[in-house]
């Protein structure tokens, strides 16, 4: 049977808050079996950006990246967010190792084509992006790497590159070595019926019920393009996808963690 991997991806808002961080940090220091953490830090980005003079200017959650703003995201996603993320676990006794997708070459972008809009310095992923040899080979070395959200694309070029879509990514491509579970951590237990109640969590979502939430609007805003993420993560072959609360990554293992999603 194929080792197990654990994916698990954490949002600006779990990075921009100290303790709920702290925590995190422990439960996932503890995680058993071979893990890789994704993070973004979206807010902190828009905030320096604003601290520089830099207007942040994000369409369909997704940041327009102009050569001024992806200086800023690389300082902020590839430099401190992700020392800091990687000194947190070293603490806890995780050896953590940083990485952008230039990094070893490990996730390779092309630059999001023009259409309406102009993205700028945007990487999208496409099925070969992952070099899981290479993640594998830091695996087995006893590592447990710590994604940003750059990648580059081969040519000299970093591009900025969802969180969310990198760690669908990167599961897909492990999920060929591993028995590989995607897991999103955020500010709330789950995907929640009524976004103003922390008790209604869905516990299991169908690809087929997807659509009709989010005609419903029960799913919203950054939930769309997240499901999005988590349904094709599924469709390719990953094992488990569930999304909840970061301070509940312990309750993963006895299969009570926030939101399951089913094929
Ligand atoms: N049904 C829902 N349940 C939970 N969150 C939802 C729902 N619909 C919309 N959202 C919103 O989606 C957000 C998560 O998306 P996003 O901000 O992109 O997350 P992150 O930055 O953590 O990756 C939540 O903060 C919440 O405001
Ligand atoms: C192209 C693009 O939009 N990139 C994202 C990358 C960071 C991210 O995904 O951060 P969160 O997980 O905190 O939202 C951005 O710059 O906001």
């Amino acid at each position: 049977m194929a080792a197990k991997m654990w994916i698990v991806k954490i949002g600006g808002n779990i990075i921009d808050h100290s303790e709920g961080l702290s925590r995190f940090l422990e439960h996932f220091a503890n995680l058993r079996g071979n893990k890789i953490l994704v993070h973004g830090g979206g807010k902190i980005a828009t905030r320096t950006a604003a601290d520089l003079g830099i207007e942040a200017v994000l369409v369909e959650g997704r940041r327009i990246t102009d050569e001024a703003m992806l200086r800023v995201v690389t300082m902020v996603y590839a430099g401190l967010t992700n020392k800091q993320l990687v000194a947190g676990l070293q603490a806890r006794g995780c050896n953590a190792i940083g990485l952008s997708g230039a990094d070893g070459n490990t996730i390779k972008a092309e630059r999001r084509p023009v259409k309406e809009i102009d993205y700028g310095f945007v990487g999208d992923l496409w099925p070969g992006s992952v070099d899981a040899d290479a993640i594998a080979t830091l695996v087995a070395g006893g590592f447990t790497p710590v994604f940003s959200a750059i990648t580059h694309d081969g040519r000299g070029q970093l591009l900025n590159t969802n969180a969310d879509t990198i760690a669908s990514a990167l599961a897909v491509a492990l999920s060929a070595k591993y028995d590989t579970s995607l897991v999103y951590c955020f500010e709330k237990r789950g995907v929640l019926r009524n976004i103003q109640d922390d008790n209604s969590v869905i516990p299991e979502i169908r690809a087929a019920e997807f659509e009709q939430l989010k005609m419903s609007g029960v799913i919203a805003d950054g939930m769309v393009p997240k499901l999005h993420n988590a349904f094709q993560a599924i469709a390719r072959g990953v094992s488990e996808v569930c999304i909840g609360h970061a301070d509940e990554l312990c309750l993963l293992r006895q299969q009570q963690f926030g939101t399951r999603m089913i094929r």
